[in-house]
């Protein structure tokens, strides 16, 4: 039995102002071009929360604080699971520095978003969660 903990990647729903924030992947190219929640691979000895401020630092160069789980665990390939954590902004403007462009949505525009497809599982939830704030 292969006993070893699924590789997460950690995805984070950064709202402020009753809006979330999407960040546009440059690749691979069957996801360029496409919205998603910003966030990266989580790498052995960290915590969820550690990794998820650090992939944060790196792609948008802003300071965060990581809340708790939003929405279902989403399967990947090679033994990952995707995961989405609520977040909100300490410092920093958020800038697009490893994704082609950030923006901010509203529950109108996420949902007609073009999300990358595994993150279509979260809409109704973030949906809520934008319209309950
Ligand atoms: N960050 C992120 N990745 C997502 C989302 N939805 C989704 O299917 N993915 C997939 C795409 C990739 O197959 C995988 C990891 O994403 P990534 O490319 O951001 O991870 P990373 O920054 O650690 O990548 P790398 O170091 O391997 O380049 O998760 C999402 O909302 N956010």
């Amino acid at each position: 039995m292969d006993t070893k903990a699924l590789r997460e990647v950690a995805a984070a729903a950064i709202i402020s102002d009753g809006r979330l924030l999407l960040a546009q992947r440059v690749g691979p190219p069957e996801l360029a071009g496409m919205w998603e929640l910003p966030g990266g691979k989580i790498e052995p000895g960290e915590t969820p929360a550690q990794g998820l401020r650090r992939e944060l630092r790196e792609e948008l160069g802003v300071d965060t604080v990581i809340g708790g789980r939003i929405g279902v665990d989403v399967p990947l390939p090679d033994g990952m699971v995707l995961r989405a954590y609520r977040v909100s902004l300490r410092d920093g403007t958020p800038t697009a520095l490893e994704h082609s462009a950030v923006r901010w949505v509203a529950a109108p525009e996420l949902a007609a978003a073009d999300l990358v497809p595994n993150d279509r599982a979260w809409l109704a939830d973030l949906v809520a969660t934008l319209n309950a704030g």
